[in-house]
């Protein structure tokens, strides 16, 4: 037993010594070469513990002192991080093609999960239940009837995700695996969001010293297994001639997909559609959720604001009608409020990071291959070079101007931009901007309608007749969100 530690704590020692070295060699080649300045970091470890808890605020501070391109070593990642709307533009438009592959965690590597990938892959060219009824039967049993908004609207994105991918609530009584899914893919959104040691010091990860990648093995498993058995059940109504169906969802085009004539010329193997799908609901539920949850909050605390959405609202969908897509185009304010929730809480505070395809010569700095790059979108939405009273909450701002999401204007990059922007943005802004009651189809004008329901941000407003001065509890922690109850009933305002 002695022997095998004492090889243990050699080999150990061995390779951390041969990395120190290995690093002390690549530094020296570098050395001619101008890199981007940042602070001092620790043998081994580099500047991990410089990210602090919320990175994104950590490195803000960091760009007082280096400057909007800041270097870092995390553990032997090295890594460059992009903070102003100006480095953004460089790296996203003029640089784009050397910095469009990710950089993979490594709990992805199972199930070959970051080859089926859109997400994390390599680049390659080629309603929710009501909550109006569970309020009233909190009532009834005497509860004070405070709502859980980001159960719910977490609930919804999983469901409107589950309606345009498969045509299924998922979360439904009558979806048995709905509910195993929906514990499944929370529980590997848990590992893939936890700071793996392995990811920077990756002579760990044969020893996987957190256990991050056999609990993302056995719950992906899960999450894929339900996945496939959706699609077999999908392949077995084909067979039985159900294809000719009015309504195609994401998942009858995955499998009728034949190649576009260009890049891509055959069909989607099969596990690589089971992976697409997994991701969507990865990618599309925590995201949109806490940004819709942003935006409400942002809104409570703006009786201003929200008296002028809800003046809008009447105005072009009046009280007896429910929002329909076509609408969205004349709600300018709510466009408004939505793209100023993003500005200050972009749910992917530091973009999903890049890898740097090969060295490249990016503003005076030489980048090596291999680097890790974050964005900081977040810190990009709140540069006072880019915003006037950027810390302030104010949607007007976006009235009369052409500035928008859309990857084209860098100073408001919430969904990034260039070759990885992302795939999902037109209908984040659907979901952002409507609310699903799971039964939408497309209208004979092709938009997509959903019979019965509205914006989440009006769901609110109607249901609750909200008191502007409502209680918010509001903490942010790692990816920026909010945790926001609202109560009918109470009267004050406080933030944490
Ligand atoms: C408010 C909602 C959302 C936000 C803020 C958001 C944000 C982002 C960001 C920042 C990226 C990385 C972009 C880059 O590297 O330049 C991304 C990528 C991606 N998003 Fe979203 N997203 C949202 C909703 C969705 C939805 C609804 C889906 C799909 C159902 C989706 C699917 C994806 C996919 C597949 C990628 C990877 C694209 C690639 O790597 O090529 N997202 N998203």
């Amino acid at each position: 037993m002695e022997s095998i530690c004492s090889f243990l704590v050699c080999s150990g020692l061995f390779l951390a010594i041969a990395m120190i070295l290995c690093l002390k060699g690549k530094n020296l080649g570098r050395r001619t070469k101008k890199l981007p300045p940042g602070p001092p970091g620790w043998p081994i470890i580099g500047n991990i513990f410089d990210l602090g808890t919320e990175p994104h605020r950590a490195l803000q501070e960091l760009k007082l002192k280096y400057g909007p391109v800041l270097r870092l070593r995390l553990g032997s990642m090295d890594t460059v991080v992009i903070q102003s709307a100006k480095a953004a533009a460089q790296l996203l438009k003029n640089h784009d093609a050397s910095f469009c592959d990710r950089k993979p965690l490594d709990v992805f590597t199972c199930h070959n999960y970051r080859d089926g990938s859109l997400a994390v892959g390599r680049f390659s060219p080629t309603g929710a239940r009501n909550i109006e009824d569970d309020t009233a039967a909190a009532n009834a049993r005497g509860e004070s009837g405070v709502v859980n908004l980001p159960h719910y609207l977490f609930l919804m994105a999983f469901n409107v995700i589950g309606n345009l991918m498969l045509s299924r609530d998922l979360l439904d009584s009558q979806c048995k695996e709905g509910y195993e899914f929906f514990q499944a893919t929370g529980m590997a959104a848990m590992w893939a969001g936890t700071p793996n040691v392995a990811d920077f010091l990756p002579f760990l990860k044969w020893f996987d010293p957190q256990g991050l990648r056999r609990n993302m093995s056995r719950d992906m498993a899960r999450a894929l297994k339900i996945v496939e058995g959706f699609v077999k059940e999908r392949l077995e109504e084909y067979k039985l001639g159900n294809e000719e169906k009015n309504n195609k969802d994401f998942l009858d085009t995955l499998l009728e997909f034949e190649g576009d004539g260009k890049d891509w010329h055959e069909k989607i193997p099969y596990e690589r559609i089971i992976i697409i799908i997994l991701e969507m609901f990865f990618a599309g539920s925590e995201t949109t959720s806490a940004a819709t949850e942003w935006a409400m909050a942002e809104l409570l605390r703006k009786p201003e604001a929200m008296r002028k959405v809800k003046e809008e609202l009447n105005e072009v969908v009046g009280e007896n009608r429910n929002v329909e897509e076509r609408d969205i185009e004349k709600l300018p304010y709510l466009q408004a409020v939505v793209k100023e929730a993003l500005r200050l809480h972009p749910s992917v505070p530091l973009l999903v990071p890049r890898n740097t395809m090969q060295d490249t010569n990016f503003m005076g700095y030489h980048i090596a291959k291999d680097t890790q790059v974050f964005v900081n979108a977040w810190a990009i939405g709140r540069d006072p070079d880019s915003w006037e009273d950027p810390l302030t909450f104010k949607p007007e701002r976006f009235l009369g101007s052409n500035i928008d999401y859309k990857g084209q204007n860098f100073e408001l990059i919430p969904f990034g931009s260039g070759r990885r922007i992302c795939i999902g943005m037109l209908l984040a802004q659907r979901m952002l901007l409507r609310r699903s009651n799971n039964s939408q189809y497309v209208d004979s004008h092709g938009y997509l309608r959903f019979p019965v329901g509205s914006s989440p941000v009006r769901d609110v407003i109607s249901c609750f007749r909200v008191d502007p001065s409502i209680s918010i509890l509001r903490k942010a922690f790692s990816l920026d969100r909010p945790k926001t109850s609202v109560s009918p009933s109470k009267s004050s305002a406080t933030e944490s």
